[in-house]
């Protein structure tokens, strides 16, 4: 906005000097190609036929026992192409490594595929992690498949509020991102035993001593909101260690809603145990609770989303977008 000069008293205002448009330009540019296939839900579930391991009935109700209200046709549909593909993936990185070892002048060691998994607080990364875990590891190439989050490297509650980050949990800097990456890059390596501090949803902080341990997976998933984020200059940062990463996308509204959805279900059930953390928001009026549900949203989550984790979205291999009901409407897949 200009400033405005008040008009003396009496003088008719100014009208305001019409600008003189910028001369067309012959022809506008052309729009870059994109770097990605895009794909309706339709032309992707149809690749469900050509994938070589499909799912019998019981081991699609097996999948019920993750816990997760999935959708078994969705599975079908959408995840059980998708193992496939990163089969294939996996597949041709081996080839290549053979490739490389023969014009090396000797055989490169095996090390693990490594798969990240981005997307907003409560946009479903952990149920697609888990069942990636369990669809892939049906696949005889790869029976080991590891998962890890990025919750684990969070900094400790006393920490967080020694650094005054208690309201910017998720954030980048509220993770000990140096941790995080030497973590994914010793396995990577092919180290024997690699080991990660474990979060507790519970007591909404690192559990002391407790450490998963990871023993040279076939496969590693690292499953959090900032994993996509690029490095400093300079720097080596956590996805340079992934050989495919996917982005799980939704409206913000909708992620917003499944947030709001989550904490009202968890009100019923974990919130009711007295070492949780939000103990007393299973006791507190029902409109109280989800009022602080709502903000935690909006003043955390919501601009998380926004300020660091969408816009690392271009930089995924693949992208599903999500409609309101948790179903893949829309794939886009990286071009190779
Ligand atoms: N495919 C799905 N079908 C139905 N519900 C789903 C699906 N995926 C996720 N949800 C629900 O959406 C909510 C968020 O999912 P989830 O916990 O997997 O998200 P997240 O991204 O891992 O969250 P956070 O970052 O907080 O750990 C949960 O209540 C979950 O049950
Ligand atoms: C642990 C994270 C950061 C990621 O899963 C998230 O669940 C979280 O705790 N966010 C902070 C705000 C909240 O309580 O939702």
């Amino acid at each position: 906005m200009f400033p405005v000069t008040p008009s003396p008293p009496d003088v008719p205002p100014v009208p305001a000097a019409t600008p003189t448009p910028a001369p067309a330009p012959a022809s506008s540019p052309a729009p870059h190609p994109s770097p990605y296939i895009d794909l309706s839900r339709a032309e992707w579930s149809a690749l469900r036929d050509r994938t070589p391991l499909p799912l019998t009935a019981a081991e699609l109700e097996s999948l019920r026992g993750l816990g997760d209200v999935i959708d078994l046709d969705e599975v079908r549909e959408i995840y059980l192409p998708l193992s496939r593909l990163l089969n294939l993936h996996v597949a041709a990185t081996h080839q290549l490594r053979a490739a490389v070892g023969s014009f090396l002048g000797g055989p490169q060691p095996t090390t693990p595929f490594v798969i990240g998994v981005a997307g907003s607080v409560a946009v479903g990364k952990s149920t697609v992690s888990r069942l990636l875990q369990a669809l892939l590891a049906r696949w005889p190439e790869h029976p080991q498949v590891a998962r890890v989050t990025t919750d684990g490297f969070l900094y400790p509650k006393a920490e967080l509020e020694r650094r005054g980050l208690m309201s910017r949990k998720g954030f980048p800097e509220s993770y000990d991102r140096r941790a995080l990456t030497r973590f994914v890059a010793e396995v990577k390596a092919g180290r024997a035993e690699v080991s990660a501090p474990v979060y507790s949803h519970l007591s909404y902080d690192i559990v002391p001593g407790e450490r998963l341990t990871v023993r040279r997976p076939d496969i590693l998933i690292v499953e959090g909101l900032n994993v996509l984020q690029p490095a400093a200059p300079g720097q080596v940062g956590l996805a340079d260690y992934f050989d495919f990463s996917v982005y799980v996308d939704a409206r913000p509204a909708d992620v917003e809603s499944w947030y709001l959805e989550r904490f009202r279900q968890l009100r019923a059930t974990a919130f009711q145990n007295p070492a949780s953390h939000f103990h007393r928001h299973a006791a507190l009026p029902e409109d109280e609770a989800m009022e602080y549900a709502l903000t935690t949203w909006r003043t955390i989550n919501e601009p998380n989303l926004r300020e660091n984790i969408a816009p690392t979205r271009g930089r995924a291999t693949l992208v599903l977008q999500k409609a309101a009901d948790h179903s893949v409407r829309r794939l886009r897949l990286r071009k190779i």
